[in-house]
């Protein structure tokens, strides 16, 4: 149990440095902290479930995670609200789709290229069994 214990502590350690890319990026600004109702009034009627990369920080730290697919999850779901609430043909909704494209795909390819599958596998196992 306690190697198992060892082997999520190096997962979160893993997927808090690839949170930390992905936020330094600017590009992905947009995508950082939750939307401000401010700026769109209608965001919390329309987006059932929001999340931004602050909020996965911290998913993070309460061991939310307990494989990198589950942290991709919330990846796809950071893209899938922002098709969702842009989908109009305006340059402005063009460009946060295409920018939430790009957040996912740099994503997956991240973990690809860091992430041993078997470690992901090992971690997967964890998962199940809990
Ligand atoms: C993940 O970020 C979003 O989905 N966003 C951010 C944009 C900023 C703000 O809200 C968005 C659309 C919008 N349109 C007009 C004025 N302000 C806004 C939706």
């Amino acid at each position: 149990y306690a190697r198992e214990e060892h082997t999520l502590r190096e997962l979160r350690i893993f997927l808090r440095e690839v949170c930390a890319k992905l936020a330094r990026n600017r590009l992905f600004f947009m995508f950082t902290k939750p939307v401000d109702v401010e700026e769109a009034p209608d965001y919390y009627d329309i987006i059932e479930k929001p999340m931004d990369l602050e909020s996965m920080m911290t998913r993070i730290d309460q061991h939310h995670y307990v494989c990198a697919k589950d942290f991709l999850d919330d990846i796809d779901l950071i893209c899938r609200n922002a098709l969702e609430y842009n989908p109009d043909r305006d340059q402005a909704d063009k460009l946060i789709r295409h920018r939430a494209c790009f957040l996912r795909d740099t994503a997956y390819a991240l973990i690809k290229a860091e992430m041993d599958t078997d470690f992901e596998d090992r971690c997967q196992a964890i998962s199940a069994d809990r």
